[in-house]
């Protein structure tokens, strides 16, 4: 990772309302620095027992002693890691009770161990620097939106933690869980009070947690989706199970149950069989799926500015990508509509597209969109989209279910096509070569938008565009969508030498 200087800070183009600055107010650059120790350096020299003496420990003992230590610290920070209301007040008591040591950062919470400096984590440095280093340097102004509530989808593996089920996230690298996920700030609050209901109902109903060591058990996830608008939960319980195999008593009660809970918008089964070298939480299959109850899909109308003239429903089942801060995703859509050739004429086609998101708040400012993606469950929740535009847009966009590769190899961004603008919003990975490749040949594309969730794979993929020499980068933001975590989407646009 680049550790280089610190650049200098830039005052970017964008409204100072939603631009934070490193210094704003908001920023909670006031908070103690994440790293400053609260105990004396462990530099001092101190008589350790010499082998044979009593009380010597072997350096693996001494090892295991710190990594124990390291635990128990972990251990206290992650009661302090709070959240809303009074979970966090009694955590505060009772470390001040035991200690009378203040609850420090809370890295008990993977997702929140950036918080106190947001703009501070690794990667949001590594950006900066990367950009003031080109030549010349480029203005990185970075939005940061607000650090709790924000998370609307949060994914939780299911396990049995002394006897009692827990939905958390793990560590990174690790097998040990954060079994306090109820208590997240960063999550919106139903999704908070839908965990603390699950854990409760499936201790009633006696659901067995997925083990991980014999793939034993009933359930591996639950998904939570949270319907802004209703305040509601849509709900996915993924099961280590096959559609073939009879529901066990223990879900059906816990079905019943969570179908009778005011706060439910939807339940859904996904029935994914444990296989030991897989991680991924859904598979594509058609026939894995049971919709037990309500709507089909959350709808949900991002709050775009008031200039976008016309509004977007869009639809989000729950085996389709949603981003989990849609409010900040919306800053991005905002930009890329301000971003975009003025015209109104351009050809867009957008890669990686989802359900639309990005590119169906566009219409206005094209004649025509192509959006494509692999994930074949985004075909309907476009479709049902565009059929509530306004009449005049709707005969505009359309949608290919191709992966990228594919929808360069049918030639859609070839050198006889006559696309204008390409959008890419690739997951963490970037975009595949053959992609860039097409992107430089495509001749007419003379604006590329470029939305990237993994800042690695972004800059290979700027050398690879610049290294030809057709591609200069014109504008490049940041923006902290998961405040906490060590994570910055950019918004980079390209224009044609
Ligand atoms: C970061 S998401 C962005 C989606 C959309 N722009 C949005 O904001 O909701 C990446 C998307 O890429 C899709 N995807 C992953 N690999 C792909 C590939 N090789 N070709 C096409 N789509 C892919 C995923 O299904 C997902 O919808």
């Amino acid at each position: 990772m680049d550790n280089s200087p610190k650049p200098k800070r830039r005052r970017g183009r964008r409204d100072e309302s939603t631009t934070t600055p490193p210094k704003s107010s908001s920023s909670p650059s006031s908070a103690p620095k994440e790293n400053s120790p609260s105990a004396p350096k462990s530099g001092r020299k101190r008589d350790l027992p010499k082998k044979g003496d009593e009380g010597y420990l072997s350096p693996t003992q001494l090892r295991n002693r710190r990594k124990r230590k390291k635990q128990k610290r972990d251990k206290d920070d992650d009661a302090g890691a709070g959240g809303d209301g009074e979970g966090e007040k009694s955590e505060e008591v009772k470390v001040k009770k035991k200690k009378k040591k203040k609850p420090t950062k809370g890295p008990g919470n993977p997702d929140q161990k950036y918080i106190r400096q947001p703009l501070k984590c690794p990667i949001v440095l590594s950006a900066q620097s990367h950009f003031s280093s080109t030549t010349p340097p480029t203005p990185y102004p970075i939005t940061l939106g607000p650090l709790t509530r924000w998370r609307n989808i949060s994914k939780l593996p299911c396990r049995s933690i002394n006897g009692s089920i827990k939905f958390g996230l793990f560590q990174p690298g690790t097998h040990s869980m954060n079994a306090k996920s109820s208590q997240s700030p960063a999550h919106h609050p139903k999704i908070n009070e839908a965990i603390l209901f699950m854990e409760k109902g499936c201790g009633e109903c006696e659901v067995k947690a997925y083990e991980e060591k014999d793939g034993e058990g009933e359930l591996k996830f639950v998904i939570f989706n949270i319907d802004r608008k209703e305040e509601k939960v849509q709900i996915t319980l993924v099961l280590n199970l096959t559609k073939d195999e009879e529901l066990p008593a223990s879900l059906v009660e816990l079905s019943k149950k969570l179908k009778a809970w005011e706060s439910l918008s939807s339940l859904f089964l996904h029935y994914n069989k444990a296989w030991k070298h897989s991680n991924a939480i859904f598979n594509f299959s058609p026939d894995s799926w049971n919709h037990l109850h309500g709507p089909q899909a959350i709808v949900e109308t991002l709050p775009m500015k008031e200039e976008m003239p016309y509004s977007v429903n869009l639809r989000f089942p729950p085996n389709v990508f949603r981003q989990a801060n849609g409010v900040a995703f919306t800053k991005i859509i905002e930009r890329v509509r301000e971003l975009m050739p003025e015209r109104g004429k351009s050809q867009v086609v957008e890669l990686y597209g989802g359900v639309g998101t990005i590119g169906l708040h566009l219409l206005d400012k094209c004649s025509s969109l192509i959006s494509s993606d692999e994930n074949p469950n985004n075909v309907k929740a476009f479709n049902d989209a565009v059929k509530e535009l306004p009449k005049k847009l709707r005969k505009k966009p359309r949608y290919e279910q191709l992966s990228a590769e594919d929808m360069v190899k049918q030639g859609h961004l070839n050198s006889e096509s006559k696309v204008d603008v390409v959008v890419v919003d690739p997951p963490r990975k970037g975009c595949d070569d053959v992609v860039i490749k097409a992107i430089n040949e495509c001749a007419a594309a003379k604006t590329l938008v470029y939305v990237s969730c993994g800042f690695e794979a972004f800059v290979r993929d700027q050398k690879s565009l610049e290294e030809e020499g057709k591609w200069r980068l014109k504008v490049a933001e940041g923006f902290v969508l998961f405040p906490g975590a060590d994570a910055v989407e950019t918004l980079a646009v390209f224009e044609r030498y």
